[in-house]
């Protein structure tokens, strides 16, 4: 096999493109509140340009600690680096954190003592050290990127494809170099040694040309979340809860489905804000939350629309699944909310709800009707819900509701008030 490839030429290419790419990621950590992931790419890129240059100096010095031991650590340190970048940008700890960081941790310390051992006799050994360890690590990470599923996925899907590629290649390097003492296919080792290097180097420049993709796509997405959450309870606020609450009840229309709106409101919260405190308060809000989180179902639009005042859209509209989710609610509540952090709170709540029907136009008229069926539990004695349950009824409902609306804006007008 005839290779034509300049190594040099190439070296150098891939020297300065991960200069380059190590350059901007330091700029961008120096920009973006110093987020250690960018200086740990930064880092992953200055080892492998360090382990690139002195391996390639090794035709002009003979100093095996340096062009061998010292090139290999970088050559070794910097897939490390990359995986802890990405580690640091999902949250997630690289050390102590469970038994592949401790088997990482154990591979590491062996390829160390291999290379110290190694890197003043045969050169293959360490080449293969280093091509075992870069597999192990590009699998890591590989893994990691898998287990966290997000949004949007193909950032995520590029970097475990180059991770994949990089991984067979350093794994074909390491059939390569343990063949050839054998001679068993009559390969031309230095041409196929020379072609998966080269392609280790494009790779490695593809990752740090990729890692900045994934980092910006984390933030948008953490931009987003931090945008629609209620940073309390961690529902959707209001907006975002009415934004997915218009769609789910647009698209429920256009494939002719149904659904119901609950609104769920603490009782006597006020009582407990001023006799315990706001924090307890605030406890309270977030232990409702998460009953609420844990008792809907995951494809159930949940949202704290006002201070004690949550709302839910249910995907079903029939009366008795609706029932046995809001008596569910309310006992869960009740039971679990008699005692809360040592004080005897006796929660409960009012619940009012409403389903899809010709009379709900649009879904203000559903959260409108929904919250005076609540007011309607409320006036009964609270701790209970009221669900509107026929059309009959609910016309009777949409009725009252629409006077009471234009009697309120009929009040706003005579006092003074603006009406919108
Ligand atoms: N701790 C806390 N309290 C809040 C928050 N938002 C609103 N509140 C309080 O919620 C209370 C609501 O009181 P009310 O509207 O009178 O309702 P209530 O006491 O629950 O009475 P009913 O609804 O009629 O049973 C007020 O005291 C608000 O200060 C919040 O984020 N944290």
């Amino acid at each position: 096999m005839e290779l034509n490839i300049h190594l040099p030429t190439l070296l150098l290419l891939s020297v300065t493109i991960n200069l380059m790419v190590g350059g901007l990621l330091w700029l961008v950590y120096r920009l973006r509140d110093r987020q250690t992931c960018f200086r740990l790419w930064t880092l992953a890129c200055v080892t492998f340009v360090a382990g690139s240059v002195l391996a390639g100096a090794r035709t002009v010095v003979d100093a095996p600690f340096v062009t061998v031991l010292a090139a290999h650590l970088c050559l070794g340190l910097s897939p490390w680096l990359v995986l802890a970048g990405i580690h640091n940008l999902l949250g997630m700890p690289l050390a102590g954190g469970g038994r592949l960081s401790r088997i990482l941790f154990a591979c590491g310390v062996l390829y160390v003592a291999g290379l110290l051992v190694s890197y003043a006799g045969d050169a293959l050994v360490p080449r293969l050290l280093t091509a075992l360890w870069s597999a192990l690590v590009f699998s890591v990470a590989i893994y990691r990127l898998a287990s966290c599923a997000r949004t949007p996925r193909l950032p995520f899907q590029i970097l475990q494809t180059i991770f994949g590629i990089h991984g067979i290649l350093m794994m074909l390097q390491v059939l390569v170099i343990s063949t050839s003492k054998w001679d068993l296919v009559g390969l031309d080792v230095d041409a196929v040694l020379t072609l998966i290097l080269t392609h280790h180097l494009m790779l490695a420049t593809a990752t740090v040309m990729a890692l900045p993709l994934l980092a910006f796509t984390q933030a948008e997405r953490s931009l987003k979340l931090l945008a629609e959450r209620d940073e309390l309870t961690q529902l959707l606020n209001r907006r975002a809860f009415l934004q997915q609450g218009i769609a789910a009840f647009e698209q429920a229309r256009a494939q002719r489905n149904t659904l119901t709106v609950l609104m769920i409101d603490l009782d006597y919260f006020k009582e407990i804000n001023d006799r315990w405190g706001h924090e307890i308060g605030d406890s309270v809000l977030s232990f409702v939350a998460k009953i609420m989180s844990e008792e809907l179902r995951d494809g159930d639009i949940i949202g704290r629309i006002g201070g004690e005042e949550f709302s839910a859209v249910l995907n079903t509209g029939s009366y008795k699944e609706v029932e046995a989710v809001t008596e569910r609610l309310l006992r869960k509540i009740a039971e679990r909310g008699r005692w809360l952090d040592g004080r005897a709170l006796n929660l409960s709540a009012s619940i009012g709800g409403v389903a899809m029907s010709p009379q709900t136009q649009s879904f203000n008229d559903m959260m409108r009707l929904a919250d005076s069926a609540m007011y309607q539990a409320k006036d009964k004695g609270r701790n209970r819900s009221s669900l509107l349950r026929c059309q009959a009824e609910c016309r009777a409902w949409c009725a009252t509701v629409a006077r009471q609306t234009s009697a309120c804006s009929r009040m706003q007008t005579d006092s003074g008030g603006r009406s919108h």
